[in-house]
């Protein structure tokens, strides 16, 4: 994350800069996709080059390192191939961060993000995780475009990696299932024309969301999607433009709008305090549906065995989503309190959790709630033995890890941190000094991109 809005800082403060030229080459692959080289022992980031190429790049030199761009690929990594998509080549589609790399080599690339970013940042050292993998294309159940308001109608699509702020036009994407695309290329007619009319406003978020996991639809043609628009103050014309869409496509189950800055209130289950402010970012609500279902199903098996090896009683599901995990372990017989903020999610776990706890995990419950204000607040006969952590991008609150550092806590034999970012997972790391990595396996949810997601299985010890 912070890499990210590092990238756009260096990118508005490198326009302003001179440029240097140089031929250097690229010895790795960087988090965030970029590949790395060195100029004179100084860092040189460079999108879209592969390790062992030999490039002509002209760049910007910033405090610590630099930033260029290729000029010219003097000789071309035996690892490169020729991206499928259009938009990666023309638009310079940011959506993609490794689409010239073959498929060994963005394996390579992602687990070598993890292991040096847990190096770099959480002061670890362990061992190179394996990676598993699935389809590497078509397996996006959610596809989020920008809407730009253009003196007549709209323009849908994404952004180029070097130029945030402009959107260019999409007309496919080959990381999307193909249903996806499918209703996109329905819809385009109607938001270029703008008529009937979007929300109030000059820039809008559209998702598109497979309403049901590709893996357990009968075909493609049976598939719905649901679409989400965000932004903008109000949309008086929102059912005028549901029946438009429908019409178009009738794979579209339904419409939702919410607009600029979304804010739940969050109940305080605890002590009726007033409602602290959760604001879910990138509509979190919406994203209970893991992006890639396939993988997910992996990686869901993978966390449910990695907290039997505790041989748990009571655990504590924090993030919960819409309670998956949570009715799992309730099943198999194990106390579960589920935490999650969104009330929307925290429904849906309740249901699932209701149906599943029986026997010695009746006392399972969930709790609507910040997982940073609920951990603290428990109570003696209400501590866990296991933890599973499943943040957002910006990993766990401090006062999670000091919650789960602190002694009282010394019942707690395992935690299982499943992350979607290599550097928020090792910033938290390194605020666990009293336990030890004793398990690291990496899932391919994101092939064509430098994003990956982790497991770490940690258990109290030194580390
Ligand atoms: C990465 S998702 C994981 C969802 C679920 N565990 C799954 O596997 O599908 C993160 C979840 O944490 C919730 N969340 C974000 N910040 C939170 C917080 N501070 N406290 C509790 N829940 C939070 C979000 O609403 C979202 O459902």
């Amino acid at each position: 994350m912070s890499r990210g809005r590092g990238r756009n800082a260096d990118r508005s403060r490198s326009s302003r800069l001179p440029e240097s030229v140089a031929t250097l080459t690229i010895d790795r692959i960087a988090a965030g996709g970029d590949g790395v080289g060195r100029l004179d022992g100084l860092a040189v980031f460079v999108p879209r080059t592969a390790p062992g190429d030999v490039v002509q790049v002209a760049y910007v030199t910033h405090a610590r390192h630099a930033r260029g761009r290729v000029l010219q690929v003097l000789t071309p990594s035996a690892a490169r191939v020729e991206p499928i998509c259009v938009h990666y080549t023309q638009d310079r589609c940011g959506g993609c961060q490794l689409q010239h790399l073959n498929a060994d080599a963005q394996t390579e690339a992602r687990r070598h993000i993890v292991q040096d970013t847990v190096a770099r940042i959480g002061k670890r050292d362990i061992p190179l995780p394996a990676l598993v993998s699935d389809v590497a294309w078509g397996y996006r159940s959610r596809l989020t475009l920008t809407l730009l308001r253009r003196s007549a109608g709209w323009v849908g699509g994404l952004h180029p990696h070097d130029d945030p702020a402009r959107v260019f036009a999409l007309e496919t994407c080959h990381i999307a299932h193909p249903a996806l695309v499918s209703v996109w290329q329905t819809l385009r007619p109607l938001i270029r024309k703008g008529s009937p009319a979007l929300p109030v406003g000059e820039t809008l978020r559209l998702g598109l969301r497979l309403d049901e996991s590709p893996e357990g639809a009968e075909a493609t043609a049976a598939l719905t999607v649901a679409l989400v628009v965000e932004g903008g103050t109000h949309w008086p014309d929102q059912e005028s433009w549901t029946v438009a869409a429908r019409a178009a496509d009738p794979r579209i189950s339904g419409v939702w709008y919410t607009p600029t800055a979304p804010t739940t209130a969050v109940r305080d289950t605890k002590n009726d305090a007033a409602p602290a402010e959760y604001a879910p970012q990138a509509r979190e609500a919406l994203a209970f549906a893991q992006v890639n279902p396939v993988v997910a199903t992996a990686l869901r098996d993978y966390v449910f065995d990695a907290v039997g090896t505790f041989a748990p009683t009571r655990v504590v599901d924090a993030y919960a989503g819409s309670g998956a995990l949570a009715a799992r372990l309730a099943t198999a017989g194990i106390s579960v309190l589920a935490i999650e903020a969104d009330p929307a999610g925290a429904a849906s776990a309740v249901e699932k959790v209701q149906v599943a706890a029986s026997g010695p995990s009746a006392s399972s419950r969930v709790l609507c709630d910040l997982v940073e204000r609920a951990l603290p607040s428990l109570g003696s006969g209400e501590r866990p033995d296991t933890v599973v952590l499943n943040p957002p991008r910006r990993g766990v609150h401090a006062d999670v890890t000091t919650w789960l550092e602190a002694d009282a806590q010394h019942g707690l034999r395992g935690v299982v941190y499943i992350s979607c970012d290599p550097a928020t997972l090792a910033r938290d790391l390194s605020r666990l000094p009293s336990w030890q990595v004793a398990a690291v396996q990496c899932f391919d949810m994101f092939p064509q991109t430098a994003h990956v997601e982790t497991v770490c299985v940690l258990q109290r010890g030194p580390r």
